[in-house]
């Protein structure tokens, strides 16, 4: 397991045999500090140039998440929204379908996927519930990087939350 500036890259080691191989994502054994229990699972399937996020949610409802790409390509985008020196640096994590890693974002980052290949999907898994109410996002075009989409789909809601510099500014 590897720290990425507060977001944690975990390993895992296939089982390979003849037919193919078995990954296992989750043992409660090795996550019993970081993820002890699990409330939610969803999968999410997205074609090219889909941005999905980038989403938080507020104070005590904050949802940790053990994200994992299972087909095509995509960008794990983590936005940091802790007080301190970190407020507000981005991570960028490409994942691939079927990769040998999985990520563990914290709650108290802003997550989002920027997907590069039709028919990506992606495992979430979170100790906290969905809280729609408490949702708050920051807007993928201003994390100062360059994603170079030439023709990004994206809804209303995640085009119209604040820029990173505002969510950063409330936070300080
Ligand atoms: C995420 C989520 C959505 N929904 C519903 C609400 C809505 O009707 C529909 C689509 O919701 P959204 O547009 O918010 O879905 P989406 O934009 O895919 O939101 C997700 O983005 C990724 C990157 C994350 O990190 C997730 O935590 C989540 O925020 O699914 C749930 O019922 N439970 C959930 O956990």
């Amino acid at each position: 397991m590897s720290d990425l500036g507060g977001i944690k890259k975990i390993g895992f080691t296939p089982f390979v045999d003849f037919r193919g191989d078995l990954l296992k994502i989750y043992r409660r054994e090795i996550f019993q500090d970081l993820l002890p229990n699990i409330e939610e699972i969803y999968l999410s399937r997205s074609d090219k140039g889909v941005i999905r996020g980038m989403h938080y949610q507020l104070g005590g409802k904050a949802q940790d998440k053990l994200v994992y790409c299972i087909t095509g390509r995509m960008l794990d985008i983590s936005i940091d929204l802790r007080p301190g020196g970190g407020l507000g640096n981005v991570h960028v994590e490409e994942m691939v379908g079927g990769g040998k890693s999985a990520l563990l974002i914290p709650g108290s980052f802003a997550h989002g996927v920027i997907v590069l290949e039709d028919q990506t999907t992606f495992i979430s898994m979170s100790p906290q519930p969905y809280s729609p109410g408490d949702e708050r996002g920051v807007r993928w075009d201003t994390l100062g990087v360059d994603f170079g989409l030439s023709q990004p789909v994206v809804t209303e809601k995640d085009q119209s939350w604040p820029s990173l510099q505002d969510v950063v500014n409330q936070l300080r």
